[in-house]
Order: structure tokens, then sequence, then C-alpha cells
């Protein structure tokens, strides 16, 4: 893997615990839990002010100190192997760990190895709070283990997405450059799958899988046996694993995973957001009476607050391309070099925001990633937009959680999200690691009920619509390819269908809202048609206002037509 992508921005800053967490209980003699205590490890030094709460199940425990624990001072403690000390500190360029680091370390680490339910902010260090104690497992029993020749998998870590999980493992591969004889493997979606499974089977300690993939390779009984002493299991992002759509395939990877008890399992969750239904489902993987360390006091807005967070209201959905330009264009006139990434709700709105953008003269390079985009060119995209200087990337919720792109200047999020969760993972894409950078989110007048009510603890600062380029955008889309733009608006339609109880819309007016933005925001001469299926499927069967067309042959012999749905 790549090594020199992942340092160079590394070295460039030094991370000293940024938080901004109120200790919530006075620290006292009694009530501190000296985390050396018990592992004999050297603790990080207490004189900090600012604490973080550990808490079981939902009850706050114990407080422990955050602030200027180094990674040196784990030298010569046996807790932690030197030569991982070496690299964090020497090549990954680390000195002080990050709040969250410090606050999980001691309980991750052997000989506790505490399963442990994690939330902290993004951006500040989470993949590290798992990778170091789980690499640390993988080393201390590798030793030990009769049947090194064969491979055995030590830690599996299951993301929710295919970038997400490459980034895992690259970070698994850099802490672990120092040791030739240990290999990082990926089980991920849109990949030669018997090339990935050669390798499993080939070596490999550290696996990090998407769900789905490592449910197809786990239907080979060599692939299995690779896990019949796996010791350590991270959910990264667990909340979204956790939710309707993956908590199916994670149950059956469990249940296809040795029995927890007899291997001595470890089971990790990690999540900037922990939505209450984690709490039910982690017993998938924890063991009861796990941990639940937050460094986010409870009732705090999950974003960090030096994060500006500007919230500019459009009178109607067709002037929101027009803001979007207007923000990219106040953005330029702010830095000579920028990054931005522009969250839309659905792929073929990021493509159209995307290509409106892309044929303006005056901007930077634009590129666009959702799940409709070959996994090779997702993969050139991200990386691209890792190593540009100035970038412009239009994206959907795919790349909202846990992706580490240096230097994002703002992020603009179009649109209301899916949900609070979502707006929280995506603003987590700028000012990482102490970084600076700010959040822009455009709404129209319709939806101003989403930051209002679902984002109330936010304070956000309201900022002036610049809809200059209205003419300009209306001319780009005038010229698009009209089934392009039929798909928008049937985009359009089949996401805020979603939205109807927060709107207070009845079908008939989403489907007026729907039809201006195509008249006016898409430049559509009459209203798009919609196959009669699809109608069916997004709900709207007989409302007033569209023009339904019968099913063409494909979608008539039972297989859905190219394009159509509403995957991000
Ligand atoms: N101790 C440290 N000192 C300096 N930088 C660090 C430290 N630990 C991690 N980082 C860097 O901070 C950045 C953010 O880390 P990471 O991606 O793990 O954050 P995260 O908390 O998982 O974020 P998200 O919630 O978005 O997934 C990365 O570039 C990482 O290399």
């Amino acid at each position: 893997m790549d090594q020199r992508r992942h340092s160079n921005h590394q070295r460039r800053r030094g991370f000293r615990g940024k938080n901004n967490i109120r200790p919530r209980r006075a620290r006292t003699d009694e009530n501190r839990t000296d985390a050396s205590s018990q592992t004999g490890a050297a603790a990080p030094p207490r004189q900090a002010e600012q604490e973080d709460t550990v808490m079981t199940g939902a009850t706050p425990e114990v407080t422990v100190p955050l602030d200027d624990a180094k990674f040196s001072d784990l030298k010569g403690s046996n807790l932690v192997h030197p030569t991982l000390i070496e690299t964090i500190t020497n090549d990954l360029n680390f000195s002080h760990m990050t709040p969250v680091q410090a606050a999980t370390l001691h309980d991750l680490l052997p000989p506790s190895r505490s399963d442990c339910l994690v939330q902290a902010k993004t951006g500040t260090g989470k993949t590290l709070a798992f990778l170091l104690p789980a690499l640390q497992t993988l080393i201390t029993n590798h030793r030990n283990q009769a049947d090194r020749g064969s491979p055995a998998v030590s830690l599996l870590v299951i993301s929710p997405t295919r970038e997400l999980a490459m980034q895992i493992a690259q970070e698994a591969t850099n802490l672990l450059q120092r040791f030739s004889n240990f290999h990082v493997r990926l089980a991920i979606g849109g990949t030669n799958k018997d090339q990935e499974e050669r390798r499993i089977l080939q070596s490999c300690n550290v696996l990090v899988a998407t769900p789905g993939r490592l449910l197809d390779h786990m239907a080979n009984e060599d692939v299995l046996y690779t896990f019949r002493n796996l010791e350590t299991l991270v959910l990264d992002e667990a909340d979204r694993l956790l939710d309707m759509g993956f908590s199916k395939a994670l149950r059956e990877i469990v249940s296809k995973l040795p029995n927890k008890k007899e291997v001595n399992r470890q089971g990790m969750l990690f999540s900037a957001t922990i939505a209450q239904h984690v709490h039910q489902a982690a017993d998938l993987v924890l063991s009861p009476g796990y941990k639940f360390i937050s460094t986010v006091p409870a009732g705090e807005a999950n974003t960090h607050q030096r994060v500006p967070q500007l919230l500019i209201k459009v009178d109607k959905f067709s002037s929101v391309g027009a803001a979007v330009v207007g923000c990219i264009r106040e953005e330029a006139k702010q830095h000579q070099d920028f990054k931005v990434i522009i969250f839309a709700p659905t792929a073929h709105l990021a493509d159209f925001y995307g290509h409106i953008v892309s044929q303006l003269s005056d901007m930077p390079p634009v590129s666009i990633l959702h799940s409709r985009i070959s996994q090779s060119k997702r993969t050139k995209t991200t990386n691209e937009y890792r190593d540009a200087r100035s970038a412009i990337l239009v994206a959907t919720d795919v790349i909202a959680r846990g992706m580490d792109f240096p230097g994002v200047t703002t992020v603009v999020q179009v649109g209301i999200p899916s949900d609070k969760e979502s707006y929280i993972h995506r603003l987590g894409r700028t000012a990482r690691a102490g970084a600076e950078g700010r959040g822009i989110f455009i709404v129209t007048e319709a939806e101003s009920w989403f930051p209002r009510w679902t984002l109330k603890e936010i304070t956000f600062i309201p900022h002036p619509a610049d809809v200059s380029a209205l003419a300009e955008v209306e001319a780009i889309a005038t010229v698009m390819d009209e089934t392009d733009r039929a798909r928008i608006y049937q985009a359009w339609l089949g996401y805020y269908k979603n939205h109807l109880k927060g709107f207070k819309w009845t079908n008939e007016e989403l489907v007026a809202q729907g039809n201006t933005f195509a008249h006016d925001g898409l430049a559509c001469p009459e209203t798009p048609p919609i196959a009669k299926s699809t109608v069916g499927k997004m709900g709207l069967k007989g409302t007033r206002g569209l023009v339904v067309v019968p099913d063409p042959p494909r979608a008539r012999s039972g297989r859905a037509p190219r394009g159509r749905g509403n995957r991000s």
C-alpha cells in the first residue's frame, strides 16, 4: 500500500488534545480510576483539567484525564511493543495522544482487553485508538501461537464503506510497517474476489472488510478457518453498521465466527454518533457489562465548536444550484487554494451539482463520487482528491463517514441530509485532527424545519444566499441530456418522499414542488415522465401532477430500469 500518501499530511501537525470537553464530575482521589494500577502501565500524566467520561451501559462510572498523554510515556511499560511506539512517534510523527486515544488505551490494551463502545467527535483519531491495542494483541499473541504457519486472522475490522475500509487498512499497514511478518488484507466489494481470497489464504493477520463481501468470502470453508483464533472484532462507524441496512449481515457474520468466550475475543464498537439502537445491538459484538466510553459530554452538539456552521436559506429548490456556485465563489475569494466537499442527497443530484460546477471556467478540478460509479473510478477519485491542493468533490453519503481527506476547508451540505447523524459525519470531513474548517448548510425555506428542530443543539450563523449565478445554472441545465434531467427529477421526488412527515406535505404537494424544480431548476420544458412501476415503488400511484408512462420492456420483464431508484 502507498505509504507516502498517508504520512505527508500527518507530519504537518502535532495533535495536542484539542478537546472542548468540560469535566462532568469533579475528579477526586476516590472517584479517579488509575488505569496504570490495573495494568502496570505508565499512566498518562494527571495534570489535565479536562476530563472524559467513561460509562458502563449508559451510566457514567468513572472519569479519566485526557490531556497531555504522550505516546513516549508508554516506553518501557511493556504494554505496547517498543517498535509500535517507534512507528507512531518517528514514522507517523504523532507525539501526543488524542483525547479518545488517551481515554481508551488502557482499557483496550492487553491485559485488560475490555469490550468497549466508544464515542468521540469526528476526526479525533478513533482509528488509531482501536488499531493500536488490537495490533498489540496480535503482536503479543503471535509469539505464542503453535500454528503460526497457516493464515490466521487476529483482527477483523468491519466498515460500512469500501473507501473507509481501504483507509483503515492503510493505517494498519502504516502501523505495522516495521514488522515484516504481518499482513493486512482487504475484503471489499467492487474488486476481484478471487484475488482477495488468494491473498487472505496466503497470509492474513488483519482483515478489513465490508459486510457483504465478507459474507461472500465466509462461504468458503478455508476462509472461515482463518478466523479460528480471531482475537479482536471491531465495528467502525458502529451505528451505521448496526442500523437496518447492515444488522442482518452482521448477525450472520458473527454467527459464523467461533464462540466469543472460547477464543477470548475482544469486541470494540467505535463511532462519532451513537444512536439509541446501538446500545441494543451492541450485544451482538460486546459481552454483557461492556464499557461505554464517550468523549462527547451529554447534551452537547456532537460537532466541533471551533467549526463555524453557516446556514444559507434560499426561497425555492430551483435556486439551490445557484447558491452552491455562490458559496464556492465566496470560498475562492477567501483562499487561493481550497478544498470543498459538496454533499448532495442522492447520486443523481450529486451528478447534477457536479455537472453544473464543472462547467464553470473559474472552478478548480471537480470530481463526483457516489455508489453508482465503478469501484476503480471511486478509488482513483478518492486518491486524487486526497492528494489535491485545490479541488471540489461532489459526493453522497458514501464518503460521509470516516474518510480522512487532508486540508478540506469547507463542507457544503445541499438540502437536508437523511438524519442528524449524517449531518454530523458529513461536517466531520473538515476540521480534522485540530485543523480549521467550516460548514455551510444550504436549505430551502421549505426545509428550514430540519436545522430548527433536528439540529436544534447547533448554533448556526445565518448567511445571505448569493444566487447571482441563476442564469448561468439555467444555461447549463438547458443543454443537459433530457434523460439525465428526468432521472434527477425522479431522484429528487424519491428522496423528498422519504421526508414528507417533516415537511408536512401531501403526495400532491411533493409532486407540485418536484415539478417546479424540474421546470425552473432543471430547465425541463415539460414535466419529465416516470414509468408506471417506478411510480408504484415510490408510493405515488394516483398522485396528481405526475406524467406516468408505460414501463419500458426491461422493467416489464422484472428488472429495474437502469439508473432508477435512489441509491446514494
Ligand atoms: N495522536 C495523533 N496525533 C496527530 N494526529 C493524529 C493522531 N491520531 C490520529 N491522527 C490523525 O488525525 C486524523 C483523523 O483521525 P481518524 O481518521 O482516525 O479520525 P476519526 O475519529 O476516526 O474520524 P471519523 O469520526 O470521521 O471517522 C487522521 O489524519 C489521523 O492520522
